[in-house]
């Protein structure tokens, strides 16, 4: 027989009770509940009179529809301020810990689960969200779950899933400069498609992955949803243990020791046969911008918009002529010609301490383009006050940026912050579908450094040729 891979090892350590259509029962460990997903679960349960089986493996926190501006003294009108004040108002119904929006832990569930140490190695994290993937970086085992499942969660701890096929993806190389892990995942994205990793529970492996920060982990198990795949994980090792050390929730004394001891064991064994393997040589990757209206409509920056015209495949071409239309592109224009109106630093993929530095270095000494308005958000209070501790705010600030408070903000509308109609958009997050920063609006995807290069340029442009 052939050794575990990192997710069997999890898959079994939390395996209940197997069923007769190949499906498991897993115990969850823990729970990160928001404000979009969560009111049918918390209905479901108060209409069944069911109380919470462990209130304390949830942590609640709204992060969707909260503004980034005047909050304390603004609670946003309409659906957005009805979320937020249910929450608040089940959390305390059924005895879960809520994080207020003005709480210094507060922030999107993705970037304060790691802060926290909620999220740990070789535990199962469920969320109802798509974006759960993103605490697999920590070698846990970590999906979005729907709105029923959520219910499930609450009620029993457990869940029933049918278990995924193993994808490694080996990433070999060093990258260059001016290069980032967005633009290993979106270059992955480009290669095997939004489709590349469905039904699969990716691992990411190889020699760049022990150069990458926790931070650059996160990025690239966040988007492990865009190519299809629900898992996304990277085996623990020093750095992830560095990394959870002394957290808030994070086992203590002996327990600690005990822990480590579990999590270094957790990687896939030598001999561990993976169903399907990709490899990328990352210290071939350009810097990445997206010009379509998927994550997989993505190129080297250096490209020109493609020509729907040389697809010999029909509803390809037809796809790529509604994205070509809806952000308003011709076939053949350089990327770096595109010019852009606004800049959105921040999200779950990006808007953590190391991509707010990563984008500070470029801006520092300069001013964006004046028909530009960029603003930055930290995807929480932490990382907030970590970037003015270290003066990043000024930064952005001297160059014409809005400085603002933590949450999901332009990466999706939901809150005040979004595009208008035909307005263009540099963005650091991860969806670039149709309206999803704002009715008409239109996404290009890219790293922290490429988006902060774009404000200075007024355009679309290639982060390394920006004077030093
Ligand atoms: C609103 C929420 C349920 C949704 C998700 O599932 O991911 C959102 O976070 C997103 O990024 O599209
Ligand atoms: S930042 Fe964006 S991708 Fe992440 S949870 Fe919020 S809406 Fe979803």
């Amino acid at each position: 027989m052939s050794g575990q891979t990192l997710y069997d090892k999890i898959w079994d350590s939390h395996r209940v009770r197997d069923y007769d259509d190949g499906t498991s029962l897993l115990y969850i460990d823990r729970h990160l509940v928001q404000e979009v997903s969560s009111p049918q679960a918390f209905d479901g349960l108060a209409e069944r009179g069911v109380t919470l089986r462990r209130p304390d493996a949830h942590v609640a926190v709204a992060d969707h529809a909260v503004p980034t501006r005047l909050r304390a003294n603004h609670l946003p009108r309409g659906l957005a301020g009805d979320q937020i004040s249910r929450l608040v108002r089940n959390a305390r119904a059924f005895g879960i810990p809520y994080i207020p929006m003005n709480d210094r832990r507060h922030g999107i569930v993705h970037v304060i689960g790691p802060e926290l140490g909620f999220t740990l190695p070789g535990v199962t994290l469920v969320c109802g969200d798509s974006h759960t993937c993103t605490h697999g970086a920590f070698g846990a085992l970590a999906f979005g779950i729907g709105a029923s499942e959520c219910e499930t969660v609450f009620a029993t701890q457990t869940l029933r899933q049918r278990k995924q096929k193993r994808m490694r993806v080996t990433l070999a190389g060093q990258l260059g400069t001016g290069v980032y892990v967005k633009d290993i995942i979106l270059a992955l994205i480009a290669k095997i498609g939004t489709g590349g990793g469905f039904g699969h529970a990716i691992e990411f492996a190889g020699e760049a992955i022990a150069d990458l920060s926790m931070e650059a982990r996160m990025t690239l198990c966040n988007m492990s949803i865009e190519a299809g795949s629900r898992v996304g994980m990277v085996a623990p090792d020093e750095k992830t243990i560095a990394y959870v050390k002394g957290r808030p929730l994070a086992p203590e004394g002996d327990m600690w020791t005990r822990a480590v001891e579990t999590w270094r064991n957790l990687g896939s064994d030598p001999d561990a046969v993976f169903d399907r393997e990709v490899e990328l040589d990352v210290s071939q990757i350009a810097p990445h911008v997206s010009w379509g209206t998927t994550p997989e409509e993505t190129l080297p920056v250096t490209a020109a918009v493609p020509d729907p015209r040389l697809e010999p495949e029909p509803d390809r071409r037809a796809r790529m002529e509604r994205s070509l239309a809806y952000m308003g592109l011709a076939p053949g224009t350089a990327l770096s010609d595109v010019s852009i109106d606004r800049v959105f630093i921040g999200s779950c993929t990006n808007g953590r301490i190391e991509d707010l530095r990563n984008a500070a270095a470029i801006v520092r000494g300069r001013r964006i383009a004046d028909h530009v308005v960029g603003i930055v958000v930290p995807g929480s209070a932490a990382v907030r006050s970590e970037a003015e501790a270290e003066g990043l705010d000024a930064v952005f600030r001297a160059a014409g940026f809005e400085w603002r408070d933590s949450g999901c903000s332009m990466c999706v509308a939901m809150n005040d912050d979004r595009l208008r109609p035909g307005e263009r958009c540099a963005s650091t997050s991860n969806r670039n579908f149709e309206g999803r920063q704002g009715q008409g609006g239109r996404t290009h995807l890219m790293s922290p450094a490429m988006a902060a290069a774009a404000a200075v340029a007024g355009r679309l442009t290639d982060v390394r040729n920006l004077d030093a």
